[in-house]
């Protein structure tokens, strides 16, 4: 790694608005600087989770070294490919940190969208330089003229500055890496200062523990060396050193300037903090500023389906949010499913990508209830003030065919399902990205459910006092799908504190499961006697209510997939 002056490394990331090819362009750039062998299967390379592939979309952000020969030089390029989809916008701002410029790659057919704007500002705020792209110019409805001008428009680059390529095909993909070379600059680093190295990413190995991404701000780390995480204070022996190619390959050193992958003997995911400092045992540093903490926007309980499997799955949990470090974590309880957590998301798509990635890749099997928003409650019973709908903030138009709106929504209203009306209302034209903008006043009411007058804990909700009703009345309709009859009579009531507002019976029946049973063998009557025991075991009681768990659960997945 030492045959790479400073001046001859670049750090850059691919950006852009989801599906508008950053991943195939990074596929090209690994062929074009031989990191990998050019074949038909080089399809999203970089996306290694298996959640990737079976999506299609990249929710992770990772690491390449490319050795380039450039007019006789030899360039190290360190890439970082990332998420486009607005709920991973977390992972793009931690890698930009590493970065001195970017790829801010454009669909030259669907023009700016949201993502693209939302990414150039986080660019630009970092002060980096942003190389235009125009990909898809192969595509048969493909205006890069429009592209071009809507990027001078809206972002003031020169449209001479825009590349124009097709990632799929390989066009002009060269063009790409000379612009690399010759308009991000340098990172601007010392190698002879003490080690000053930023944890920007992370990942845990069974075997190995933390795998711990650095980009390095200062000084050199060489295998063997004693470290310091300034975040615990805890020191750690250098075990292994390397550069991400794209699979890790030891190096023995990192120099200032480079990005690669460091393991120190991390074995508790709590010790590797993303945005940590490393440095050199006895020579302290001025910790590297780190990240602003990601701002969850959809929470949810987490159960573990069986509660013997409690503890894998907080070791799961903790394990992943450790390469996912924008997912909040509290314990919780419920009285149906158990103890578990509330996990906070930074939206819907993030909170399934999670789930699925805890079954892929730890084999956990949970369920998960309602997302809910948080609401600050002010516990008085006469300051009401009317609910807001959305206002309208500005307008700008992009082009003569695209106009971007701003609007300030209550963030219940959209985090559902929002943003697959909004795709269908505009035949997949529209594009969306929000950001918080505080709390507002509004009209909440809190909805209990009863089970002949005993309240259902794990079903409250808060609810804006118009849909009370509609919601109310739908959970009581699920809920005496999902029940048994017994005995006697059901109550199924919401109710707004002590006003009843719905309400369902299930009427009074007890299953003879022998009413086929005419005459016949003993031993087949014992048998189902058994069985209808079995099964009742796996009931909870509310009140003199026999609950089935599994009742809870369609309730509570039908609301959250509502
Ligand atoms: N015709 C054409 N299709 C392309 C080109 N580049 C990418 N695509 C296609 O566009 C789709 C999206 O490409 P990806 O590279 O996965 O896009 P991405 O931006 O990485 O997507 P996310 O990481 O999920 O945000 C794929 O089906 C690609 O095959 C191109 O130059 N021409």
């Amino acid at each position: 790694m030492s045959r790479f002056p400073v001046e001859n490394i670049r750090n850059f990331s691919i950006v852009a608005h989801v599906d508008h090819g950053k991943s195939t362009l990074a596929d090209r750039l690994l062929e074009l600087t031989g990191t990998i062998d050019k074949t038909k299967n080089n399809k999203q390379v970089l996306d290694k989770l298996q959640v990737e592939r079976e999506r299609g979309i990249t929710v992770k952000a990772q690491t390449a070294s490319l050795f380039h020969n450039c007019e006789g030089k030899q360039y190290l390029l360190n890439l970082i490919d990332t998420p486009g989809h607005v709920d991973f916008s977390y992972e793009v701002s931690r890698s930009l940190s590493a970065c001195q410029g970017v790829l801010l790659v454009v669909d030259a057919n669907e023009g700016i969208q949201a993502q693209t704007v939302a990414n150039f500002f986080l660019a630009f705020e970092a002060q980096l330089s942003v190389i235009p792209v125009i990909n898809k110019i192969d595509l048969k409805n493909a205006d890069p003229e429009r592209v071009e001008n809507q990027i001078e428009k809206v972002f003031d680059i020169p449209s001479d500055e825009c590349i124009k390529i097709s990632a799929k095909l390989g066009t002009n993909v060269e063009s790409v890496l000379q612009a690399v070379i010759e308009r991000i600059p340098p990172p601007k680093v010392h190698r002879k200062n003490p080690l000053r190295a930023l944890v920007f990413d992370s990942t845990f190995d069974q075997y190995r523990g933390v795998i711990a991404n650095v980009a390095l701000f200062d000084g050199v780390v060489s295998k063997g060396d004693k470290i310091v995480s300034a975040h615990t204070q805890k020191t750690y022996e250098v075990n292994e050193v390397g550069v991400l190619n794209p699979n890790e390959q030891p190096t023995h050193k990192l120099y200032a300037g480079q990005v690669g992958y460091l393991i120190a003997g991390m074995k508790n995911v709590t010790e590797a903090q993303i945005g940590d400092t490393l440095y050199l045992h006895k020579q302290p540093v001025e910790p590297l500023p780190g990240f602003k903490s990601a701002k969850p926007m959809v929470f949810a309980g987490m159960y573990p389906v069986d509660q013997s499997e409690y503890n894998n799955l907080k070791s799961a949990i903790e394990k992943l949010t450790l390469n996912d470090s924008s997912v909040t974590v509290h314990r919780d309880s419920s009285l149906a499913l158990g103890a578990g957590w509330r996990l906070g998301f930074l939206g819907l798509l993030h909170m399934e990508v999670f789930n699925q990635r805890l079954e892929l890749e730890y084999n956990a099997s949970v369920i998960l209830t309602t997302p809910t928003v948080p609401y600050k409650a002010v516990l008085s019973s006469s300051k009401l003030i009317k609910a807001r709908r959305a206002v309208q903030k500005n307008m700008i138009f992009i082009d003569q065919n695209r106009v971007m709106l701003k609007y300030l929504f209550p963030l219940n209203e959209i985090v559902v399902d929002f943003y697959d009306s909004l795709k269908s209302l505009s035949s997949g034209y529209a594009s969306f990205d929000y950001e918080d903008a505080g709390y507002q006043t509004a009209e909440l009411v809190k909805m209990d459910i009863l089970l002949n007058g005993n309240n259902v804990e794990e079903l409250v909700t808060v609810v804006h006092k118009d849909k009370a009703h509609s919601i109310g009345k739908a959970i009581c309709e699920r809920l005496k799908d999902s029940l048994p009859r017994q005995l006697f009579e059901i109550a199924i009531q919401a109710a707004i504190g002590s006003k009843i507002i719905a309400r369902e019976t299930v009427k009074a029946y007890r299953k003879n499961v022998l009413a086929k049973c005419y005459g016949g063998d003993i031993t087949r009557k014992m048998k189902l006697l058994k069985r209808q025991a079995e099964g009742k075991k796996k009931l909870r009681k509310i009140g003199n209510v026999e609950v089935p768990k599994d009742a809870f659960i369609k309730v509570l997945k039908t609301q959250s997939s509502k």
